[in-house]
Order: structure tokens, then sequence, then C-alpha cells
């Protein structure tokens, strides 16, 4: 299991746990406190964040990998990462520039591990080879019922007025996301430095104030600074 690495003044954060939890409402208040800090940060996500990455996942999340099955999928997420690692993840770190993301690989090992059933021995390899070292210092894992975060993706479908049609991810049945949220919570048990579990069920703000305690607790140079 991954341990995080002190290597660098620029901190690596991820964000993960199951559909509509609040991941990037997070990120993007998260993103924001630490700009009232003073601190240079860049928001990406997973897969995507890169033209190449974001390529592959048009190409997974319209369906078009689905007869491939669970092990090629998690290949295809692994090339997305490592492209997203080299181009933009560790140039930022490298310049001090502080990495938040919206997923990164303990989606793979959720997913397609744990819930999708590729052997943790192809899980760990892929996700030797596209981190090339860069673990997270930190990984929140936001979690709820996923009844009650399906309801919250359905109010921002008619919020933007479409349809709550859903990704290739989306559409699986309840008790699949509710095994993929006891995988997250595995996941958690097993890398307890890294790993911190919020409750997302509760108010945006509230859960901001949380998160940033939660950071600002973990990293010395935040220590003192209130979110604003
Ligand atoms: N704490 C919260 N309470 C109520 N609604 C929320 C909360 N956080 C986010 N939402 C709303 O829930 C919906 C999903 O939030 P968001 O897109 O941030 O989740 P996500 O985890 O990134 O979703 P996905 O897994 O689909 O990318 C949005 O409409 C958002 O406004
Ligand atoms: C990185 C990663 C993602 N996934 C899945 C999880 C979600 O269903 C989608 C991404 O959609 P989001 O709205 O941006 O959360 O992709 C996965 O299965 N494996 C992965 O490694």
């Amino acid at each position: 299991m991954l341990e995080a690495p002190s290597r660098r003044s620029a901190r690596f954060i991820t964000f993960e746990g199951g559909e509509g939890v609040g991941k990037s409402t997070q990120v993007r208040r998260l993103l924001n406190n630490l700009g009232r800090q003073s601190i240079d940060a860049v928001r990406t996500r997973e897969p995507g964040g890169t033209p190449k990455a974001e390529a592959i996942r048009s190409f997974i999340l319209q369906g078009r990998s689905e007869a491939w099955g669970a092990g090629s999928e998690a290949v295809l997420f692994a090339a997305a990462r490592l492209d997203h690692v080299h181009e933009l993840i560790a140039p930022n770190l490298d310049n001090g520039v502080w990495v938040i993301s919206d997923r990164f690989c303990d989606s793979t090992r959720a997913y397609q591990g744990l819930t999708g059933g590729v052997d943790d021995r192809l899980i760990d390899a892929l996700e030797t080879l596209a981190l090339d070292g860069h673990t997270p210092d930190l990984t929140i894992i936001l979690d709820m019922d996923p009844e009650a975060a399906f309801r919250r993706v359905e109010q921002r479908a008619i919020e933007d007025g479409l349809q709550a049609t859903g990704d290739r991810f989306e559409k699986e049945e309840l008790d699949w996301h509710q095994r993929l949220r006891q995988n997250f919570l595995d996941i958690a048990r097993a890398n307890p430095d890294r790993c911190k579990v919020i409750s997302a069920e509760q108010s945006e703000e509230a859960l901001e104030a949380a998160i940033w305690s939660l950071v600002s607790d973990r990293f010395p140079e935040l220590q003192g600074r209130a979110a604003e």
C-alpha cells in the first residue's frame, strides 16, 4: 500500500468517493481557501486533466470501453494517469504549485480492483507505473449513502436542464454502489496516514470547514490560518 513521501514543499491532495458525494464542489472550495492564503494551487480531475487523458475519459465514460472488461479499463485509466502525472501533476509540484485532484489512483483500486474484480497485482503494477513516485500527500474520502448521493446527482441534472442519464459507472445498480462505498472505506483503513474519511452528509459549508480543518492541521505551513 502507498505511503506518502515528504519530498517537496508543494502538496498533492486528492478527493475520492462514490458518485455525487460532492467531490468537485469541495475541490473548488478548497482551491478558493488556499488562494485566500496565497497558496498557489491548481485544480484537476481524473480521468482527465490533460488533452490525451481527456480523450481517454470520453472513450471510457461514453461506454465505448465497456465490452472490454474491467481489466482493460484499468489499463486505460492508468494510461490517462501516466500522461496526467507527467504533463500536469509533476511539473506543477516541481514548481511549488499545490495540486488538488478530483479522483486519482484510489478510484482505479475501488472501481476496477475491489468492485470490478481486477487482480490486486495488476492494480499495484499499474499504480507504480503511472504514479512514478507521485503518491498523494493527503487523500480525502467523502463518504455518504449512495441513494442520498443519487438524489443530489438528479437534482444537479435538473438544475443543468439535462436528463439524468448517467455515465458508464453511474448506471450501475444500487448494491454495486453500496459495495463501492465499502471499498473506499477499506482503502482508507489500509492507508490510515494518507487517507482521511469525512462524512459528506452535511451542508457544503460545514463540509468545507471540516476539510479546511483537516488540511490546515495536516500541513504546518497552513497552521494558524483560518478559512475566511
Ligand atoms: N454538501 C452538499 N449538500 C447538498 N448538495 C451538495 C453538497 N455538495 C454538493 N452538492 C450538490 O450535489 C451535486 C453533486 O455534487 P458534485 O458534482 O460536487 O459531486 P461529485 O462527487 O463531484 O460528483 P461526480 O461523482 O458525479 O463527479 C451538485 O448538484 C452539488 O451542487
Ligand atoms: C479515475 C477513475 C474514475 N473512474 C470512474 C468514476 C466515475 O464513475 C467516472 C468519473 O466521473 P466523475 O464524474 O468525474 O467522477 O470514472 C474509474 O472507474 N476509475 C478510475 O480510475
